[in-house]
């Protein structure tokens, strides 16, 4: 059993810990009011009510599951934590300052976990004293259904917390894949591109967004179409991980669509604030 803290309650941070805390570890999950918190909470316990509903989890297991998360407005909290996983917004300058916080309060021996769509974790490893305990851990939305967590190497992640990490990984019933740091490592890499592509085309009129989405799901046996995903993972993020390919790698054919941009900047983010593509 571990003390995880998870830094952000939203879409991904009450995943994880959700399936940190079913693992049998007890979990901090932090965010900066309590109402974020709140709401991190409140969507980890409609997760587990479906689960009682379909009969895969007794009453009893989900108040056990429950009862090892606790809500917190503190980063003090991660003091005596043995891994902190951050997934606060996709923005290098917040999550570098909080890096180098969480740097003076964990204990030597804990790690550092980010769970970013996109960014180096080199360049976050800069922002603390100790590179070697910094590592990427990324998740997949929704966190409790897909299997793979992206471990990803900074230029000074040690073996020791790599091995760490795989471990716990393996713990939670995930399946690790291991990357060299590379930025949008392979998944968003190809899947966020994808994305872009069918927000160019809806702009330029080719389908509408429903049609897109039924000929990739028909057509690719894609689960969803590319637009209900973006509404899913959130286009915040699918804009901040082009960006970062875009600046990256310095080609063209990762610019961001300007739909996409559009969308973000009328606070149009998809699921989370109730309209993206689809409302
Ligand atoms: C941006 C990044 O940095 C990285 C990313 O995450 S990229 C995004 C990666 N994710 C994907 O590509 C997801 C693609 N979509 C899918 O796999 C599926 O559409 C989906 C799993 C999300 C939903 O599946 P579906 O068959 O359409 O719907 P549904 O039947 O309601 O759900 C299937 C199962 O998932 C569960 N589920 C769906 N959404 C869930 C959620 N948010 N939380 C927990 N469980 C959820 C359901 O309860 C259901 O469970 P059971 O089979 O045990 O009953
Ligand atoms: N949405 C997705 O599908 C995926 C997102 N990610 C990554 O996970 C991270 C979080 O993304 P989401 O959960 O989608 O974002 P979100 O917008 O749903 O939640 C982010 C949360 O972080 C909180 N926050 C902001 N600053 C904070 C701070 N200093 N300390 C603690 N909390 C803070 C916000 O209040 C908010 O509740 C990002 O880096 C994102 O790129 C990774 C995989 C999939």
């Amino acid at each position: 059993m571990k003390k995880v803290m998870v830094l952000g309650a939203g879409t991904m941070g009450s995943g994880i810990a959700q399936v940190v805390a079913a693992a049998g570890n007890e979990v901090v999950l932090r965010d900066i009011s309590q109402e974020f918190v709140d709401g991190g909470l409140g969507r980890i316990d409609k997760n587990l009510a479906r689960a009682v509903k379909k009969g895969k989890l007794t009453p009893e297991q989900k108040d056990e599951i429950t009862g090892r998360i606790k809500g917190s407005t503190e980063l003090q909290d991660a003091a005596d934590a043995d891994l902190v996983i951050e997934a606060i917004v996709e923005n290098m300058s917040i999550k570098s300052k909080v890096f180098g916080e969480l740097d003076g309060i964990v204990p030597d021996s804990c790690i550092l976990a980010s769970n970013t769509s996109a960014l180096s974790i080199s360049q976050l490893a800069a922002a603390t004293k100790n590179a070697a305990r910094v590592i990427g851990m990324h998740f997949f939305n929704p966190v409790p259904v897909m299997q793979l967590v992206e471990v990803i190497k900074g230029a000074k992640t040690s073996e020791g917390t790599y091995q760490a990490v795989t471990a716990f990984v393996d713990s939670i019933n995930k399946k690790a894949v291991t990357v060299n740091e590379a930025p949008g490592f392979v998944v968003n890499r190809l899947l966020v591109p994808l994305i872009n592509e069918a927000v160019f085309m809806l702009s330029e009129g080719v389908s509408t967004a429903a049609e897109i989405d039924e000929a990739m799901k028909l057509g690719a046996n894609h689960p969803i179409g590319p637009l209900a995903l973006a509404d899913m993972i959130g286009l915040d993020v699918c804009l901040a991980v082009m960006e970062t390919l875009h600046q990256e790698f310095g080609e063209d054919k990762y610019r961001p669509a300007p739909l996409l941009r559009k969308k973000v900047r009328a606070g149009e983010l998809g699921k989370k604030t109730g309209g993206g593509f689809y409302s």
